[in-house]
């Protein structure tokens, strides 16, 4: 692991009116993981990454990114700097094909969102670029089609492709193969983390297949009732006693 995390959480807290979803989570995150995160319905974990995304300001606590902290940056600005979340990117526009989609990410990125087909150098670099993150995600299929009809799986990865565009250090990911049949599924993941590993970007995922979990994150964080119970090696979560009695037995 390398040794300054590119993001932290310091004592982070969320309350809604009397309910406390996130109790206090302090996590380091780093660019060369892919960290699972698990919990029962109703741990908090959507509401975790949404305040370290921004898209919910905090009760108490901090976030800190490379060192920096961020805790009270808007949300764009966060993705500048390399943090994103999946749901954040620009929209999937179906009137577009799936390379069209990511030259506008990545323009978006280069914030030339309305010179997407003026003949630019721009426009040039970014259709290498595009080319690229469509061969780095085994988009090449797909590339010229217009994503209305894309299978799901294919959209998924699309979306995660849109979001490599905006250059992330670290990405979010809110059950990334959700809807996504149970056979793809696999080969969802298996594109998104190699991409990750491949470009040295961190990686965490909120998942409730517990395979999937097992299988694709170097490190697993159990949330019960807004806290950590454990973080640790997939397998000494899955083997852990509390673990099994508050989130696996009832369910994730
Ligand atoms: N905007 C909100 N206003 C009020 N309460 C909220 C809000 N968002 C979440 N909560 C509550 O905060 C708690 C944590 O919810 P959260 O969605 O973060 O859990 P989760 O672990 O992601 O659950 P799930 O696996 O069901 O998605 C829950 O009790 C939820 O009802």
């Amino acid at each position: 692991m390398s040794s300054t995390p590119i993001l932290e959480t310091v004592d982070v807290r969320k309350e809604f009116g009397n309910l406390v979803a996130v109790d206090g989570i302090s996590l380091e995150f780093y660019t060369d993981e892919t960290v699972g995160i698990i919990g029962p319905n109703g741990a908090g974990k959507t509401t975790f990454i949404n305040l370290i995304s921004g898209v919910l300001p905090l009760t108490d606590g901090q976030i800190l990114f490379a060192g920096d902290d961020i805790s009270d940056l808007k949300r764009y600005k966060r993705v500048r700097r390399g943090l994103v979340r999946s749901f954040q990117i620009p929209q999937i526009y179906d009137e577009l094909t799936l390379r069209e989609n990511i030259q506008s990410s990545i323009l978006s990125r280069k914030q030339e969102n309305n010179r997407l087909f003026t003949p630019t150098d721009r426009e040039e670099e970014s259709l290498q670029e595009a080319n690229e993150l469509i061969e780095t995600f085994n988009l090449e299929a797909h590339a010229d089609e217009h994503t209305e009809h894309l299978p799901h799986g294919v959209r998924k990865v699309l979306d995660v492709a849109m979001s490599f565009a905006l250059e992330p250090q670290i990405m979010f990911l809110d059950e990334p193969t959700s809807g996504v049949g149970s056979k793809e599924k696999n080969d969802v993941m298996e594109t998104i983390t190699q991409a990750a590993d491949e470009q040295n970007i961190g990686l965490v995922f909120i998942e409730h297949d517990m395979e999937l979990i097992r299988e694709y994150s170097s490190r697993t964080v159990a949330l019960h009732e807004g806290r950590v119970l454990l973080d640790d090696e997939p397998d000494a979560v899955f083997n852990s006693e509390e673990v099994n009695e508050f989130i696996l037995e009832g369910g994730v």
